[in-house]
């Protein structure tokens, strides 16, 4: 309890580039508010992905869509913050930025398997760990369940593994998907699979 009498709040953080948000992302987001028991789960969009690649969607409609993805997720609320700052996003920033405003906020950073055996390579990674909570869910082809990820055999006490079945979803996939005019309503839901169709995402110009 803090001196006001309130309880700690469990703030989780979901962060990527959802381009698209898809149901692995929704299926991950529930698994995580249960599991951590969370009062509130940060959806945070990536502005610039200085480890991808290729160049992002427009932040505009990746925020739409994950307004959408998410509604039926009531801890859940899409915190547009790196999309507004100039430069790579990075995930410490975030997290200082968090701690600041929500005082004494217990943080739990939500990743994938694969973010996770990337997590030595992240911008302020020691200090990553000692702000939040790693809380890790599998993905098929990750180099396995119950992996022991770089960071992990370090820092084990860090670590937190999500109970979710793997699903064989990427957003990789749905855009490929779209660009040969199948239809993902099944990947993405009703409203996502809509935005994208009125908006012309994803399809080859
Ligand atoms: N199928 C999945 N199972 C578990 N975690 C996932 C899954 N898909 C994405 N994630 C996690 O969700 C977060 C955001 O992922 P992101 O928006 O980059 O989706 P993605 O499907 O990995 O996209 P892309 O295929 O474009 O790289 C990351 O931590 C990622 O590991
Ligand atoms: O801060 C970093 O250096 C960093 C490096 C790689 C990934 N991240 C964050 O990890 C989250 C998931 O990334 P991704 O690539 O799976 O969308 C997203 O919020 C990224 O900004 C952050």
């Amino acid at each position: 309890m803090t001196l006001a009498g309130a309880a700690v709040q469990r703030v989780g953080i979901l962060g990527g580039a959802f381009d698209p948000p898809h149901l692995a992302h929704l299926a991950l987001a529930r698994v995580a508010v249960a599991q951590l028991q969370l009062d509130q789960l940060r959806i945070i969009p990536t502005g610039q992905a200085w480890h991808k690649p290729r160049t992002l969607t427009p932040a505009q409609h990746r925020l739409a869509m994950a307004q959408l993805a998410f509604a039926e997720v009531p801890q859940a609320m899409v915190d547009a913050r790196e999309t507004c700052r100039s430069g790579p996003s990075y995930t410490i920033d975030t997290l200082r930025e968090l701690r600041a405003e929500v005082a004494g906020a217990q943080l739990f950073l939500i990743i994938g398997a694969d973010q996770a055996q990337a997590l030595t390579s992240w911008h302020g990674c020691q200090e990553i760990l000692q702000s939040a909570t790693i809380c890790v869910a599998d993905r098929p082809h990750s180099t396995g369940a119950r992996t022991v990820f770089d960071a992990e055999s370090a820092f084990p006490q860090r670590f937190f593994h999500l109970q979710m079945p793997a699903m064989a979803l990427s957003a990789t996939d749905i855009r490929s998907a779209v660009s040969t005019h199948q239809n993902v309503t099944a990947l993405v839901g009703e409203s996502v699979a809509r935005y994208i169709a009125a908006h012309h995402l994803y399809s080859i110009p």
